[in-house]
């Protein structure tokens, strides 16, 4: 099954092309990257399938009509500041409609394993960066939809917090979601099961890491020589 589709995708801003026909489908259970520089397109790519823009020509899914199996970690800090972790899990919870039970089963669960336990009554605002993109992350996982996009997930993360980053994605992999993560780090997403390297709002190249690879030392030589 397919769980995340773009079928050549265009979005223009102002008569600007930021997608200029992008293709992907990502199967169930699988963990997908995609890289790219700044302004490449990857923030509006994925704003698309989340149907939060329309696109002006192509197909998404899952778009607007399948949002309740949609988790989407948005770049930046998108919570409320003056409010707790907990205050936040508990309103984030509320909004999906979960019931005061299973939204604190969830958050349990979630904080403890994104190591935010102790931070429950902090103010949002007060967290590290790190912190931030953690508990941004706990808010988009607290309906455990099983599709889950996230935009540029490890930016301005600590090198431990990003570590623990991906041992959470590598949880939800394991465990059957199918994820969609943005990155600017080329390095990083040698992880991910597929690789889609977006420049300029075109697909450059998709594939495994190490079919991408081929017989250069990393994913960077890699795309940098097709970039050159
Ligand atoms: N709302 C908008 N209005 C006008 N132009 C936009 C808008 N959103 C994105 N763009 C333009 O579309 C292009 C792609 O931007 P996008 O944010 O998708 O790139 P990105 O790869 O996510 O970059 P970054 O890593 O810097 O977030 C850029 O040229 C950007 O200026």
């Amino acid at each position: 099954m397919t769980e995340i589709v773009a079928d050549g995708v265009v979005k223009a801003f102002g008569g600007r092309r930021a997608l200029d026909g992008v293709d992907l489908a990502v199967p169930a259970a699988e963990l997908w990257g995609v890289v790219g520089a700044d302004g490449a397109g990857k923030t509006t790519l994925l704003r698309c399938i989340a149907g939060l823009l329309r696109v002006d020509a192509g197909r998404v899914l899952p778009g607007r009509s399948g949002q309740e199996r949609l988790g989407f970690a948005q770049q930046g800090f998108h919570l409320y500041a003056d409010l707790t972790v907990e205050e936040n899990v508990a309103f984030i919870g509320s909004l999906y409609g979960l019931g005061r039970a299973a939204a604190a089963r969830s958050a349990t669960e979630l904080l403890g394993f994104a190591g935010l336990q102790d931070r429950r009554g902090s103010l949002a605002g007060e967290l590290s960066g790190g912190m931030k993109q953690k508990l941004t992350l706990v808010c988009a996982l607290l309906h455990r939809p099983p599709v889950l996009l996230l935009d540029e997930p490890t930016t301005g993360v600590d090198p431990l917090s990003r570590l623990e980053f991906w041992n959470l994605v590598e949880h939800l992999r394991v465990t059957g979601s199918t994820v969609l993560l943005t990155s600017a780090y080329f390095d990083e997403v040698e992880r991910c099961d597929h690789v889609v390297y977006l420049d300029h709002g075109r697909v450059l190249a998709a594939g495994a890491p190490s079919a991408l690879r081929g017989t250069h030392p990393s994913l960077e030589a890699a795309f940098l020589e097709m970039t050159a």
